[in-house]
């Protein structure tokens, strides 16, 4: 069964000229993934491993120095899937935030620290909802925080009044307000403490079920991954390396890169030393040939230096791209 979302061979590069010398970042190198609806769903994966670039290329957000070497991005809209890579500027604008809506790297810092939060939320709705007066909107804003179990009175509040935990809650409720199918959320506990990140996936879930749409999460916190996500995708070096349901990711990670970001989680009463991920992760720039994980696998083989394994079926759901979990093809 298809998604709501659709990725088909995407290789988007960060195209950069140095001295005269094009250099080529491949953070998005050939990725196929199938997002369902109706889920929160994850992105795993060390930093600089692609995830942020992935997101942009989901917001149909491909600027310079990023570019589109290859691929789609369909998303499920009214029956038909529609390539949103292939949009003009006017249709990209009627489909964000009105059906994906994306909440970036330090969304809790987008609010202008001189002007009141109303002023920020009536500034977007009069962009995006057309033919209601200022009064209306406003109650429209606080009908929806209020919805969420949020304040109301906040939006009377300046940005520095609040918490970095409420300022994010604030920034999600905002890029939910015109309740889109979609919603990409990059690192949004990132930098929070322990009690206000709880707020901040408590919010996602009631939101993820009030409307039953579909989060995209990309957060490198593999417990964060396990709270709140039913499925999930871990990217390596560009590309993913494995994808399935959460819970079969956890009990039975078949990437070696996978079994080691998920073994070097504490678990309460084990005193067991745990060992980190050896090496550290290669340049986009020239990332290794055959599968990129290879120079730092301990399972390595010939085969794995010559040849990118694609995903193939563990269980229907659960797919890895791994050569020790397959016969060669070739
Ligand atoms: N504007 C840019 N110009 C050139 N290279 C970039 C740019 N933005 C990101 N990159 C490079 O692209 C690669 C992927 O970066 P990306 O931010 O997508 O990774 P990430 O997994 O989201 O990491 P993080 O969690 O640290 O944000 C990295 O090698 C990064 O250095």
């Amino acid at each position: 069964m298809k998604g709501i979302v659709e990725v088909e061979k995407l290789q988007t590069f960060y195209v950069l000229e140095y001295m005269g010398k094009k250099k080529t970042v491949k953070a998005v190198n050939d990725v196929t993934l199938s997002i369902p609806e109706n889920e929160i769903y994850g992105i795993a994966g060390e930093s600089g491993c692609g995830k942020t670039t992935l997101l942009k290329a989901l917001f149909a957000s491909i600027e310079p120095p990023l570019q589109l070497f290859e691929g789609k991005v369909s998303y499920l809209i009214k029956g038909n899937f529609i390539n949103a890579l292939t949009l003009n500027g006017k249709e990209k604008r009627e489909l964000r935030w009105t059906y994906i809506s994306y909440i970036p790297q330090g969304s809790m810092s987008v609010f202008n620290p001189v002007k009141k939060l109303k002023v920020t939320y009536l500034d977007f709705l009069e962009s995006h909802v057309r033919g209601k007066a200022g009064r209306e909107l406003l109650s429209l804003a606080r009908h929806h925080l209020e919805q969420l179990g949020l304040s109301p009175h906040i939006l009377d509040a300046f940005p520095h009044q609040l918490s970095g935990g409420m300022r994010q809650r604030i920034a999600i409720a905002l890029s939910t307000l015109l309740k889109p199918q979609v919603i990409l959320a990059d690192e949004p506990t990132t930098a929070l403490d322990v009690v206000a990140q709880r707020a901040v996936l408590q919010l996602m879930r009631d939101i993820q079920k009030e409307l039953k749409n579909t989060f995209v999460l990309v957060t490198h916190d593999m417990g964060i991954h396990a709270n709140i996500t039913t499925s999930m995708a871990i990217m390596y070096a560009g590309k993913i390396v494995e994808v399935g349901p959460t819970q079969e990711i956890f009990s039975n990670p078949l990437q070696p890169y996978t079994q080691f970001l998920i073994n070097s989680l504490p678990r309460i009463g084990d005193k067991s030393s745990k060992k980190s991920v050896p090496g550290a992760p290669p340049s986009l720039l020239n990332p290794p040939s055959g599968c990129p994980f290879h120079p730092r696998c301990p399972e390595v083989s010939d085969l794995c230096q010559d040849k990118m394994p694609a995903l193939n079926n563990s269980t229907h759901k659960h797919k890895v791209a791994c050569w020790l979990r397959r016969e060669p093809s070739v």
